[in-house]
């Protein structure tokens, strides 16, 4: 119960509908259970009796009674409905806020396929539970307690003999919930993994389709589908096998009540309507046990539901803005780090080792390295993207976690190695970062960026819808549009990483010739293992392990002889001679 107990801030705001739905549910079962004795009546009364005239007034009565039955089940249902609908809006809500919310370091390793089923189907299954479900178990409840109490009154020995099998139907009903609760659980995960495989598949199409692993593909897809496959079998199977046995066990105490029941009415102990009625109330306790199956069925698919949805809520929010100083809400762009050591939490090396420099606002820094040497993570602890494990990062002097997080965001401006464009127009898409920016200024952005000129040769312009992730765009205009969408923001901070690598080296020099121009004043981070691209740099830092091993301007890079001169070597001359250099 702690998964609903834990849950319970979505639900309780509406437990109006649902005590009203409860209301009305006690109503409906009031009245199932008094159709029985109404029969008792007609039997022993009017027929047995002779008492014929009191047929037409039991008939209309019967009438009345089952009209509000009808009426009270209407509104039941509908309220039950409105509690599980209302209460798993708010759920979602807030699944998609946290989902917002979490640090990039949750998405390293969630799977989007997962995410979005449990974000569907999981919070549909808890939904059905809040509907219906609840309402299952109460309805058990009184059901089985009315009927049990008018039992009592017409015969208690008769009752105890009708429910001596009860006991054992409890057990299997038991061990049914300590089974079928796992095997829930393995479906929802099973689907969270098809799930997983039909949206990387789709996501990554080209690559599928270049390495022509169409089949590969399927046969994976055909094994994840297999799984889903046994864990419903696994699900079926226990449901064959138990229900028949819960069936059974009915039908004892139904063989139980006629035996002695007709026994007691042939020695005129118990009458014969009172045997009939006392049939239908078995019947009443005995459906709702069955039925347990499905409730429970239900309860465990909502309670492994839950779970899923819990691990989301519950996950750690490592990066926080509880040191946030609200006052701060400009930032001019000097930025400081103070031997600052990043470890990323799946990986044994670190990442960046004692890294320290000063950025005065206006310079652009260049960061040059081989792959994995930690370029991109430097920037991305500017962000809080990730956070550091040592050390001390300052923005305009004052530690970074004095940030309010959004203000921090709002004035760095970042070009990430893969450009994501979303499927709308190009002008929202430039403007994401400022929604309220002028077309003049998206325009402005555009050219700066060295986009203009293409977006304008485009059927629609600015209007032109892209396709999900910009397809249709080639790499490069991909990367420009994400460099004016960083532009538009205006940022004190601008981080471009690796962010012209698809583009020639002349429209690259145009865009870094107007970045110049708007980011006066401001600092402008260059990762990029083109030298060309960043050797106007006002300071190059050349990173190797996660260290930086060599810093200064291009010429005093070269003549320091080091790693830097090494790379300008491969780029610049021969790159046969320089390998044979330095075999020798
Ligand atoms: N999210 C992450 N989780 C775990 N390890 C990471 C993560 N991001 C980077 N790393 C690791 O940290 C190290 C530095 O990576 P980083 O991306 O900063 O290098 P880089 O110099 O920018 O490389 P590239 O030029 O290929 O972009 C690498 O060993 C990399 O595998």
């Amino acid at each position: 119960m702690s998964v609903f107990r834990k849950l319970k801030q979505f639900y309780l705001p509406y437990k109006k509908d649902f005590i009203w739905s409860m209301i009305f549910l006690l109503v409906v079962t009031g009245i199932t259970v008094v159709y029985p004795m109404i029969l008792q009546q007609t039997i022993d009364t009017v027929i047995l009796g002779g008492q014929y005239d009191l047929v037409p007034w039991m008939a209309l009565g019967f009438i009345a009674i089952m009209a509000l039955k009808a009426w009270s089940t209407f509104i039941q249902h509908y309220l039950a409905d409105m509690f599980g609908i209302q209460s798993v809006r708010a759920l979602r809500d807030a699944l998609y806020e946290k989902l917002q919310r979490l640090p990039f370091g949750y998405y390293d390793n969630a799977k989007t396929g997962d995410l979005m089923s449990r974000l569907t189907s999981d919070v549909e299954g808890f939904r059905f539970f809040l509907a219906f479900g609840f309402s299952e178990l109460l309805r058990f409840l009184i059901m089985v307690g009315a009927s049990f109490c008018v039992m009592l009154y017409y015969s208690p020995t008769l009752t105890f003999v009708t429910v001596a099998a009860l006991p054992f139907l409890a057990v299997v009903v038991y061990q049914f919930d300590k089974r079928v609760h796992p095997a829930f659980r393995r479906i929802r995960q099973s689907f969270g993994k098809l799930n997983t495989k039909v949206q990387e598949n789709i996501s990554g199409i080209h690559t599928v389709k270049a390495l022509s692993k169409e089949a590969t593909e399927i046969e994976r897809f055909n094994e994840k589908n297999g799984n889903l496959r046994t864990s419903q079998l696994v699900t079926s199977a226990l449901w064959a096998k138990y229900f028949p046995l819960m069936e059974a066990i009915g039908n004892i105490c139904v063989v139980l009540l006629l035996a002695y029941g007709g026994y007691l009415v042939t020695h005129h102990q118990l009458q014969p309507g009172e045997l009939v009625a006392f049939y239908s109330l078995t019947w009443y306790i005995l459906g709702p046990i069955m039925q347990l199956g499905f409730t429970i069925n239900m309860f465990s698919q909502a309670k492994a539901s839950g779970e899923r949805l819990l691990e989301i809520l519950e996950a750690e929010e490592t990066i926080r803005d509880d040191k946030a100083d609200a006052s701060l809400t400009t930032i001019r762009g000097e930025v400081e780090f103070r031997n600052v050591t990043l470890h990323y939490r799946n990986k044994a090396a670190l990442a960046l080792e004692n890294i320290s420099f000063y950025a005065h606002p206006g310079k652009t820094i260049g960061l040059i390295g081989a792959t994995g040497s930690g370029k991109s993570s430097i920037t991305h602890l500017i962000s809080r993207f990730y956070e550091r494990n040592k050390g001390e990062i300052l923005i305009d002097g004052r530690p970074i976690e004095h940030y309010p997080l959004k203000t921090l965001r709002s004035h760095v401006g970042v070009v990430m190695q893969e450009t994501f464009l979303f499927s709308s127009t190009i002008k929202a898409n430039i403007a994401y970062g400022r929604p309220d920016a002028t077309m003049e200024e998206i325009i402005e952005a555009a050219k700066r960026a060295g986009a203009h000129d293409f977006i304008m040769e485009l059927p629609e312009g600015y209007d032109t819808i892209l396709g999900e992730r910009g397809l249709g765009l080639s790499g490069g205009q991909k990367q420009r549009i994400a460099i004016a969408r960083a532009i538009c923001k205006n940022p004190s901070i601008l981080i471009l990483d690796d962010a012209t690598s698809a583009v020639d080296m002349e429209t690259e020099f145009r865009i870094q010739s107007a970045l110049r121009e708007v980011m006066k004043g401001k600092t402008t981070f260059i990762i990029a293992h083109r030298i060309s691209s960043l050797k106007h740099a006002d300071e190059i830092f050349v990173l190797d392990q996660g260290r930086i091993v060599e810093r200064g301007t291009h010429e005093e890079l070269l003549r320091q002889n080091g790693l830097y001169k090494r790379i300008y070597d491969i780029q610049y001359r021969d790159q046969a001679t320089v390998l044979q250099e330095t075999a020798r």
